[in-house]
């Protein structure tokens, strides 16, 4: 919590104000039952109508000021809850930016999305009603005790009695229900996840009939929500019938003990009505703290979890400035023993990898499913560092660049196609804020995109879809493939983005992308054989290691794993090749 009271400092005149009005009002609150006691004690006792009427335009008087007073308090704690909250997403939001994919992995989206919203709404909701009743409720328990010892001490000794041990029923609750509120968080958590895969998996759930056992899933976990919440809230519930308890009893005892005081003259009448009004406020203000106390550690523990997410920093750091070095050499990319291992994950994807690649050259990068391809133009991109070895972009280590510098060089097309919601044209300037409209038709004409923009309401202005899912599959390809294009970048990585491409635009990409992009160096990942054997030089990788290296006809000639990927997609070959043999 004390990481997030930063971000309360724009505010602190609104966190001053909002409980000095509350306590305004209390104030008021502990006058009225001794302007009632005296309303009865001398108006009625002495039958004075003008002195009722006075006292009563008091009372009166009194409220609206009171009233004036709690909407004062209420609008400053408004102002400094929601600024405040606003702060934390905005905040929150921005260093979520800064983490590196490995701490993104670790936590996960669902929990990142849970944290964001429902988190800081609670202690939203916390805070506001922390700075409007934290302080009123314990000023009015002690003030109604401190009137109460006025009036009459042998009576005020019951509350003395009656107090503690209420605080301890009210603390002995929340002790037990903190840990859970967390656990809540948690379910919260994987509820929100499920929401996400079923919704997000829709149409793969109805493709296959997984209705009824998504629709399982989905409700068993919120089942256990559910019966955890209503175990939370069964724990809280006990607090009211407890403290109602408990105050009834010292309620009796005390109309019992004015009883006596009133006979033997000690006590009036307006008096005992005042010493009972004092009871039903500290009963009232009790009940309030133990639900505020409720909220508060509600949005401690969703606090805590925003703040677990502060505290997190990128294992990833970056050089201000890009270190000054030769640039000369002509090596594009180099792996000296380039080893990686998931955070988390057993086994390494990548083993001792080593290659390079000349500038301007274009790498085809083959291997079976899993075989670590994605993994190793991640680590070109520096998505992650290498948990052995080095990577050389132009000569220099990788980690010598900085940030922005590394991300003007490097165009980076996805194995899956995102695009945001927003025009076309917005989307591709991603790669460049300031490209014009000839630059982004020059790109999409690279992508083979020119035909779906131009077949578009509004062309570069056509609105797609959060997630653009007013796309097809090989559309959205190739807009995102014409967005790493609009940078021109001097290394392209393409991660099996034209998986969803027909066998011709497939091959019309990759002439395009040979003869308007000479001095790019361009790494290609794919399944398909055909789509990188006229690379100048093709990476097979298994397993995590790389078993083959050269040109198309070297590696069918001295690579097994290349020879099985490449005939089992050309099986024809296979036979020519045999043919000849035997001739
Ligand atoms: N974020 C991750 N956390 C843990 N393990 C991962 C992660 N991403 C990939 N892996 C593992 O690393 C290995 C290599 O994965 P990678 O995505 O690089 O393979 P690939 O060759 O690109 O596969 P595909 O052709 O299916 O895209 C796999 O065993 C995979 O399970």
């Amino acid at each position: 919590m004390r990481k997030l009271v930063i971000y309360l400092s724009s505010y602190k005149k609104e966190s001053f104000l909002a409980p000095f009005f509350k306590l305004l009002e209390v104030v008021f609150d502990l006058i009225v039952p001794l302007v009632v006691a005296r309303i009865i004690d001398v108006g009625i006792v002495n039958n004075d109508r003008i002195y009722i009427l006075q006292q009563f335009l008091i009372l009166l008087l009194m409220a609206a000021i009171g009233l004036a007073c709690s909407f004062t308090a209420q609008f400053y704690a408004a102002r400094a809850s929601v600024g405040f909250a606003t702060k934390v997403r905005q905040a929150l939001f921005d260093h979520i930016q800064t983490l590196s994919f490995t701490e993104l992995d670790t936590l996960g989206t669902d929990t990142l999305i849970t944290r964001i919203t429902d988190d800081v709404n609670q202690v939203q909701n916390g805070l506001n009603l922390g700075l409007r009743l934290l302080l009123r409720s314990p000023f009015i328990v002690i003030g109604a005790m401190v009137m109460a010892f006025m009036i009459n001490v042998r009576c005020a000794l019951i509350f003395v009695l009656a107090i503690p041990i209420l605080f301890v029923v009210v603390f002995s609750i929340m002790l037990v229900s903190i840990p859970l509120f967390k656990k809540v968080q948690g379910h919260l958590d994987h509820v929100t996840g499920l929401t996400r895969e079923n919704l997000t998996g829709v149409r793969v759930i109805r493709a296959f009939s997984q209705e009824e056992s998504s629709v399982r899933d989905f409700d068993s976990a919120n089942l256990a929500l559910t019966k955890l919440n209503e175990f939370v809230g069964r724990i809280s519930a006990l607090l009211n019938p407890l403290t109602y308890l408990l105050i009834n009893m010292a309620t009796v005892f005390l109309i019992y003990k004015a009883g006596i005081e009133v006979n033997l003259g000690n006590l009036k009448q307006g008096q005992v009505v005042a010493l009972y009004n004092y009871m039903a406020q500290i009963i009232v203000e009790l009940i309030k703290l133990a639900s505020l106390i409720i909220t508060l550690n509600k949005s401690m523990a969703c606090a805590d979890r925003v703040a677990s997410v502060f505290s997190l920093s990128s294992s990833m750091t970056y050089p201000e400035e890009t270190k000054a070095d030769n640039d000369n050499t002509d090596t594009a990319v180099a792996f000296e023993h380039v080893s990686f291992t998931y955070e988390g994950a057993g086994a390494a994807s990548l083993s001792d990898v080593s290659f390079s690649v000349k500038r301007g050259q274009t790498v085809g990068i083959i291997g079976s499913t899993g075989s670590g391809k994605s993994t190793l133009v991640n680590l070109i991109a520096r998505f992650y560092d290498a948990t052995a070895g080095s990577v050389f972009l132009n000569g220099k280590n990788i980690k010598d660049y900085s940030r922005n510098d590394l991300c003007d060089r490097i165009g980076v097309v996805p194995q899956k196609s995102v695009l945001f919601k927003g025009t076309i044209r917005d989307n591709l300037h991603w790669g460049n804020p300031d490209a014009t409209d000839e630059e982004l038709w020059n790109a999409l004409d690279i992508a083979q995109a020119r035909d779906v923009v131009e077949a578009k309401e509004g062309c570069l202005n056509f609105d797609i879809a959060q997630n653009g899912r007013n796309l097809s599959g090989g559309q959205r390809q190739r807009l995102t493939i014409a967005r790493a294009l609009v940078k021109h970048p001097e290394l392209l990585i393409l991660d099996d983005s034209a998986s969803a491409l027909d066998f011709a635009t497939d091959a019309a990409l990759r002439k395009a992308l040979h003869n308007y992009c000479k001095g790019t160096t361009t790494f290609l990942v794919s399944q398909r054989a055909a789509s990188i054997r006229q690379a100048n030089l093709i990476l097979v990788l298994d397993d995590g290691s790389l078993v083959g290296t050269g040109t198309h006809d070297d590696l069918l000639e001295h690579c097994s794993i290349y020879q099985e990927i490449y005939y089992s997609q050309f099986p024809e070959e296979r036979n020519k090749g045999r043919k000849e043999a035997n001739v």
